[in-house]
């Protein structure tokens, strides 16, 4: 990682907003992606706080809970947020009726399925948005990958991928939803993931 971002990495590791008003400087197409899972209001709460119409984009696998498709609905409502939905290519109906229920994650066509819903639709808002910023709520209590993280990081395609938040716990992230009167998801569920401490590659990838 270049010297510059190490210093950014310092000035800002206890400071989200200032990271995010730093991040907003440094390109022209900022993305914030969500997939609406546990206190992902607080980020989006952030960054539409300095840039309203950020796009916010969202790889709907049709696989959410009831709960979570409420908890997006209501929030895109409240934070009159830019969504920008991607879907698979094939609705959850057409895959179901031709290969049944979502395999599990020691099915071996669980690869395939991640890639069908996940990264293909991720894969194709990097191609379509082009963003130059990309702005995520990873938190370094997420996964021992994250714990290795830092907030700022650029990949090789050039992309500035920024995590303000990765340095705060479940506790900062309650108090800030309660400071704010902003609502919360837990009835969540990833089907790429099943289980909470699994990385599925989308952010390890790009
Ligand atoms: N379905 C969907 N739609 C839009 N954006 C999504 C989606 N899934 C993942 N993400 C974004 O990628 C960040 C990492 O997600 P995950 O932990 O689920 O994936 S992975 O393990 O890295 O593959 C994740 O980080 P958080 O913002 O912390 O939730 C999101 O920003």
């Amino acid at each position: 990682m270049s010297s510059d971002l190490d210093t950014v990495n310092s000035d800002f590791a206890n400071d989200p907003q200032g990271l995010i008003e730093w991040a907003f400087r440094q390109g022209q197409r900022p993305i914030c992606t969500t997939n609406f899972r546990p206190f992902e209001a607080v980020i989006l709460h952030m960054v539409t706080q300095v840039r309203p119409d950020i796009p916010i984009v969202w790889m709907d696998s049709g696989y959410n809970t009831e709960a979570t498709y409420q908890f997006a609905d209501a929030l895109i409502k409240r934070l009159n947020l830019n969504i920008v939905s991607f879907l698979p290519k094939r609705t959850r109906a057409h895959r179901e009726a031709l290969e049944g229920p979502m395999p599990g994650i020691d099915d071996p066509r669980h690869d395939v399925f991640t890639q069908e819903v996940k990264i293909e639709p991720f894969e194709r808002a990097l191609r379509e948005m082009r963003p130059d910023v990309w702005f995520t709520a990873l938190r370094a209590e997420d996964t021992p990958e994250r714990a290795k993280m830092q907030p700022v990081s650029r990949n090789e395609d050039g992309l500035l991928k920024v995590a303000p938040l990765l340095q705060w716990t479940a506790k900062d992230m309650y108090d800030y939803l309660q400071a704010h009167d902003l609502p919360n998801n837990f009835d969540y569920f990833d089907p790429t993931k099943v289980e909470e401490k699994r990385e599925c590659g989308l952010h390890l990838q790009h």
